[in-house]
């Protein structure tokens, strides 16, 4: 296929089950060739870059097959490879070229290695000049430098002590690392320089552990691979998603409003990629993180950002797409490593922002986006480069309300076969939310739902889950300060909305949980995170077409960050207290006023000074105070902003 056309997307949300990780991949394949026995490695990716390393491991003579479609056994050669003399291509595979010259270059054989055009502007001179100073002989075919290279039997040096530049990829020192058993001596590495991109000579030394070598570290200056270490499988090995694919659903889900959810990596992973959460949480985005999945959710329009990025290289360039869409501008430092990629990542991606309509300002190893102030130009025809994170990287700009031309998208197979299928799976027709959220008393439960009747959209008062949670509390005998009791009920509440009616389990608990014990009880229990946790999906459910009004505390800052309107409802503490003296005698309950006030005021304190979604107004929200106005007036009010909001997916400022 030539190119590919996305039409805007309204909405993203849904889960995502990721695909291996590229690099956890390639290092595993090598390691369970190398190591004595055989090992079975799960949720091995199947994509051009895994291929082309199986592909070269089956010409030097190991043995593996394929079991289900993400699983393969590997029977191990024991620190030598059958075949001492091949050619192997290896395409533009980093991970497969590198490690395997280190490899080769120990293992007392002939061997040419050659890639694409693009590999062969690949610098991988650090690498050679150390593997030289082992012994090792190795050539340049073409140009003194870079790919291809001839390696030739040697004689190895065992002095014990080799230098090698770290702050042009971290490659090098991950293929140097692997390597180092065969030689069977106390080696000791020394980094000259700054070492980039730390996070992935992590995921080395940790896969090196797992198959029996440990590398004594100090710093990230001096690695020492003892004398006598040996690969030894460890049976089964399981891949976890990849990192760097997960970045772009998390963005989908901070621009496309989400929730978007990754299967495959979380808070255990191993990868340095994870940590683009963070980035993107400081862009507005909120997250949630299992052991092995994250979440995430926005408000569509994101806050722009000035970061190091240097740890996490690759998803950075998933930072600099979302740019788009965090009105003002964006700066991503410490990048360098771009220039040597798949393709001068810098430059292309320089071009490509710029036919969006965004102006960015281009420096040897920084990027400065400022997004365009009108919205995104449509009908950009962006240019892929050969490099899968390119086009995956911009089919995000879908998000930005209009249509985009992807060139060449099947470059997406280097490490993602049907990642376009995947994205597309994820749209999700808009269901427009209005948020109401504001303190007891306020009125928000009346206006929002009048709201809803007068659209005919759905309400949700999220005030009567946590009531209903007190309730069931106080039934069950649950302490105010049990949070893992309270999370337990909050999980297995068993309610029922109906008609403006309530039901907990079979009992009709309408009036109940209005008491004021409950409604004391109910700011109490929401101030557990836990509690919180438990009632989100609950509440997010709620949203079904044609659209849903919400009432509560933080429906515009966290359960629904993308509402189409976020209005935050209030009135004096003085006219609250006389709006639910009169609530209270209407339904024939006795009430104090004083008492009311008392207890309104102590509520609001509880509600805003509590660390979890505290209960103020979020920046995108626009304040509606009731105190001088009818209920009609203030439904009206609300009316007017929906009808005046644009639709989704605006980007830009
Ligand atoms: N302008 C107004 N807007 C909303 N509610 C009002 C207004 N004036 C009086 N009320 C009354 O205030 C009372 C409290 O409203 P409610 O919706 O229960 O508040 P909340 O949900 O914020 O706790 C209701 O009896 C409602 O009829
Ligand atoms: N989204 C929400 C809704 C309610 N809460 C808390 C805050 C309140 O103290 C209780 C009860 O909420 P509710 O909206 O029913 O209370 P009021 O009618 O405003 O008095 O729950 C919350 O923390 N987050």
């Amino acid at each position: 296929m030539e190119y590919l056309d996305l039409e805007p997307i309204a909405r993203m949300a849904g889960s995502v089950v990721l695909p291996g990780s590229k690099s956890i991949s390639n290092r595993t394949l090598l390691l369970a060739a190398l190591a004595e026995g055989v090992t079975e490695i799960k949720g091995l990716l199947d994509s051009d870059d895994t291929r082309v390393m199986l592909k070269a491991l089956r010409h030097l003579g190991v043995a593996w097959e394929w079991g289900g479609s993400r699983d393969c056994r590997v029977t191990g050669v024991a620190g030598r490879f059958p075949v001492q003399e091949a050619e192997l291509f290896l395409g533009n595979a980093g991970t497969a070229f590198r490690p395997l010259t280190a490899v080769l270059a120990l293992s007392q054989g002939r061997y040419r290695l050659v890639g694409v055009p693009r590999m062969h502007e690949r610098p991988i001179g650090d690498l050679v000049e150390a593997l030289r100073q082992l012994g090792a002989r190795i050539d340049y075919l073409g140009q003194e430098g870079y790919p291809p290279l001839a390696i030739h039997e040697a004689r190895l040096k065992a002095h014990g002590r080799v230098r090698i530049r770290g702050n042009v990829s971290s490659q090098f020192l991950t293929a140097l690392l692997m390597a180092l058993p065969l030689i069977g001596k106390t080696t000791t590495v020394e980094v000259v320089g700054e070492l980039i991109s730390k996070p992935y000579v992590e995921i080395t030394l940790n896969l090196m552990r797992r198959f029996g070598v440990e590398v004594v570290r100090d710093g990230w200056q001096l690695f020492r691979v003892v004398g006598g270490s040996r690969y030894q499988s460890p049976g089964v090995i399981h891949v976890e998603g990849d990192a760097s694919s997960a970045s772009y659903f998390l963005a989908a889900g901070a621009i496309g409003g989400g929730p978007v959810r990754v299967l495959g990596v979380g808070r255990d992973s191993i990868q340095g990629d994870i940590r683009f959460a963070d980035t993107l949480a400081q862009m507005g985005a909120l997250i949630r993180m299992g052991p092995d999945w994250v979440e995430a959710c926005g408000p569509r329009r994101l806050k722009p950002l000035d970061a190091d990025l240097n740890h996490i290289p690759d998803a950075a360039m998933t930072v600099a797409v979302a740019a788009l869409f965090a009105p003002g501008t964006t700066t991503i430092r410490n990048i360098g490593s771009w220039r040597v990629k798949e393709t001068d990542r810098i430059a292309a991606m320089a071009a490509e922002l710029r036919k969006l309509g965004a102006t960015v300002e281009e420096g040897p190893d920084f990027l400065r986006i400022t997004s365009p102030a009108h919205g995104l130009t449509a009908g950009a025809v962006i240019e892929t480069y050969d490099d899968h994170r390119m086009a995956m990287c911009f089919s995000l700009v879908a998000l930005g309300g209009v249509p985009v031309r992807i060139l060449d998208p099947g470059c997406v197979a280097k490490t993602f076969p049907n990642y376009f299928e995947v994205f597309l799976g994820l749209r999700q027709p808009d269901v427009p939310v209005i948020a109401i959220d504001g303190p007891s008393a306020s009125g928000k439960g009346t206006v929002a739902q009048r709201v809803a009747e007068r659209l005919g959209f759905h309400y949700l008062d999220s005030g009567a889950l946590y009531r209903l949670v007190a309730l069931a509390a106080l039934r069950a005998g649950v302490a105010w300060d049990d949070e893992a009791g309270l999370e337990r009920l909050a999980q297995e509440l068993k309610v029922r909305f109906d008609a403006g009616r309530v039901w907990l389990g079979d009992e009709e608990v309408t009036d109940a949980i209005r008491s004021e014990e409950v409604s004391r009880g109910a700011s109490s229990v929401a101030q557990w995170p836990a509690v919180r946790e438990a009632l989100l999906d609950r509440q997010r459910a709620f949203r079904q077409p044609p659209g849903l009004v919400a009432d509560g505390r933080d429906m515009g800052s966290v359960v629904f960050p993308d509402a189409r309107v976020k209005i935050f409802l209030t009135a004096s503490p003085e006219v609250r207290a006389q709006r639910r003296y009169k609530q209270l005698m209407e339904k024939g309950m006795s009430a104090n006023i004083q008492t009311l006030l008392q207890d309104i005021r102590a509520r609001d304190a509880r509600d805003s000074q509590r660390s979890a979604a505290p209960l103020q107004k979020c920046a995108d929200a626009s304040l509606l105070d009731t105190s001088d106005l009818t209920i009609d007036q203030a439904v009206e009010a609300v009316l007017k902003q929906y009808r005046a909001s644009s639709g989704p997916g605006v980007a830009g400022g």
